[in-house]
């Protein structure tokens, strides 16, 4: 599986950095509020489970899993949700942990739903920003990298399902993108 990356972007150790550095910020904004932190799965699965070990104050977790690309890699531009989430957000501090924001769809429908239902704060922690593919105007609070607009899998970042469990972000060859 390593084989079939052309270039690591981010590495397991620039993400441990950057996962230490957001702790602190979120540690220090979130003290005695008591956030509501949301996991969208899949993509953010790693990056969850690695912020949230940076967090030094209480908060509980929540996890919700929506889907626009499917197979493709390009959004369909319609949000699904197959999981919600379990607890009430009303009167929450709600701090989003996401991989990837790319054309800003997915965060706009969450971030709009969690305001309809009466979220006190919606605040966006993302790992990555694709800024140059944003059609909705999402504006995350807490980001790891800005990322170029390429394709990019690994570190919970899918192509066809595979390449999650990569511990870096990375570009795939040309040729694996032809093959299918
Ligand atoms: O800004 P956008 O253009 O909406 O794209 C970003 C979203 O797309 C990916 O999820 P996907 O829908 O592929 O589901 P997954 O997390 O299960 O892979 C990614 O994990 C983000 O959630
Ligand atoms: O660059 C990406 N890679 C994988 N999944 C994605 N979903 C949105 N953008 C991307
Ligand atoms: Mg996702």
């Amino acid at each position: 599986m390593n084989n079939d990356i052309e270039k690591i972007l981010y590495s397991a150790d620039d993400i441990h950095e950057v996962a230490k550095k957001l702790g602190k910020q979120i540690t220090a904004d979130y003290a005695d509020k008591n956030p509501l932190v949301v996991c969208i799965l899949k993509g953010a699965i790693l990056f969850m489970s690695d912020i949230v070990r940076q967090i030094d104050t209480y908060c509980e977790l929540d996890f919700m899993s929506v889907s626009s690309y499917g197979n493709a890699q390009v959004s369909s531009g319609s949000v699904k949700i197959i999981k919600d989430l379990d607890v009430s957000v009303e009167d929450r501090n709600v701090l989003i942990i996401e991989d990837i924001i790319d054309t800003g769809q997915t965060l706009q429908t969450l971030v709009d739903l969690f305001g309809h239902r009466k979220a006190k704060s919606v605040k966006i922690c993302t790992l990555l920003d694709k800024k140059e593919r944003r059609v909705k105007a999402v504006k995350p609070d807490y980001i790891g990298f800005k990322v170029p607009n390429e394709f990019v899998v690994g570190y919970g970042l899918d192509y066809l399902g595979h390449y999650r469990n990569l511990p870096y972000v990375g570009i795939l060859k040309p040729e694996i993108y032809s093959e299918n």
